[in-house]
């Protein structure tokens, strides 16, 4: 980190704290933080002051002329990244990755064919994501046409994934999604599904350790209780372990739903996210979904309205998953057989795919067993 000693002292000028730690390079991850001494839970970490956020009240004149009010503050916030060429912000930028590793980490910039082997979750989220970005481009191109619009794709998703979270309340007129700020060195902290406590208060944001570290061990931040698939597409890594992953069924599911039930489960907020695993097997979303493919329709009012608690269909509920988990391990064998014999996109895209599948593999023949023991 040597080389980047000029922004590290500066950040230090501009009022940041940081105390047992170190920002250093990590295998696998990039850049990181690591403790630097023995560190107890609570110790406060790193402090942030709000004078150094970047977010809507620091947008340059030239991007709060040129884009409209109504536009994301995240393609805001990109186009801003793209036209500063400040010398401090070149010392910043210096530690984000480049843009070919972007594109080897992210779905967003896989070959379609690679694309197409995603997980039904995964491909819904990167449709969302590409939804937004085109609108923003689509924005950017027009009123600020001196920004290549690779340029822009570049900062959108650096801010994609280097953004908090900005609870002030001149951020409560914008969507949940898009109250985004960016803090230069906070933004070094890799994700663990539990990390640091982040606190913020009018002054700025604390990040505290969460448990005891050793010294020379990784500091981590949680980044939200995010699914593999989600931080595949948002992120660009899948974890080994979390919490907070889900697999879920709606490769097999969606394709069994005409236009007329998709309708249906949309109007009630039911349509995809249907949750296996082998303490639910089903979650409600999924009873409901599987009900809605063999029941009446009034029979299935009644269920997910609450009126009924399903145990007289819950039998064939259970056949039905049962047929399904069948059809999803078969699916998801042949996704494992295909990702091995394709030679489309880079080994790291394909190896990310194939980690994801296998941990869905699992998932499935657990959910399996669990309710061939039960029926
Ligand atoms: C906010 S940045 C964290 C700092 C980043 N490692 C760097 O070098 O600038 C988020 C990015 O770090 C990487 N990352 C964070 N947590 C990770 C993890 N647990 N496993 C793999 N990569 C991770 C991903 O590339 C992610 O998009």
């Amino acid at each position: 980190m040597d080389k980047h000693s000029s922004f590290f002292a500066r950040a230090k000028d501009q009022g940041l704290v940081w105390d047992g730690i170190a920002f250093a390079p990590i295998a696998g991850l990039g850049n990181g933080v690591k403790a630097t001494r023995p560190l107890k839970t609570g110790d406060v970490v790193l402090t942030v002051p709000a004078s150094t956020f970047r977010t809507l009240s620091t947008l340059s004149p030239r991007v709060v002329e040129a884009l409209p009010d109504h536009m994301s503050l995240h393609g805001r916030l990109a186009a801003d990244l793209s036209l500063d060429n400040t010398p401090e912000f070149a010392q910043w930028s210096a530690l984000f990755p480049s843009i070919s590793d972007l594109e080897t980490a992210l779905p967003f910039f896989w070959p379609k064919a690679i694309q197409e082997l995603l997980p039904a979750p995964a491909k819904a989220s990167l449709e969302a994501q590409t939804k937004r970005l085109n609108r923003d481009k689509t924005q950017v191109v027009r009123e600020l046409p001196d920004i290549p619009p690779s340029t822009f794709t570049y900062y959108w998703m650096v801010v994609n994934s280097r953004s908090f979270y900005l609870p002030t309340p001149e951020m409560q007129a914008l969507d949940f999604i898009d109250r985004l700020v960016l803090m230069p060195v906070a933004d070094l902290f890799n994700h663990a599904d539990a990390g640091c406590r982040t606190t913020f208060s009018p002054d700025g944001y604390q990040f505290a350790a969460d448990r005891d570290y050793a010294e020379g061990e990784e500091v981590k931040i949680c980044y939200g209780d995010h699914t593999n698939d989600f931080l595949l597409v948002e992120y660009g890594f899948v974890q080994r372990f979390s919490r907070w992953d889900k697999v879920f069924l709606d490769d097999v599911i969606l394709p069994k739903l005409d236009v007329h039930r998709k309708t249906v489960l949309n109007r009630r907020k039911l349509l995809g996210s249907y949750e296996i695993g082998p303490e639910m097997l089903g979650c409600p979303r999924t009873q409901a979904v599987l009900r809605l493919l063999f029941c009446g329709r009034g029979q299935w009012e009644k269920f997910v309205r609450g009126n009924s608690d399903g145990k007289e269909s819950q039998a064939d509920a259970n056949a039905l998953l049962e047929t399904l988990l069948a059809e999803y391990e078969e699916l998801v064998n042949q996704r494992i057989e295909t990702i091995a014999g394709v030679h489309d996109g880079l080994e790291a895209q394909r190896r990310v795919l194939m980690d994801r599948w296998k941990q869905i593999e699992l998932v499935v023949s657990l959910t399996r067993e669990a309710l061939r023991a039960k029926i």
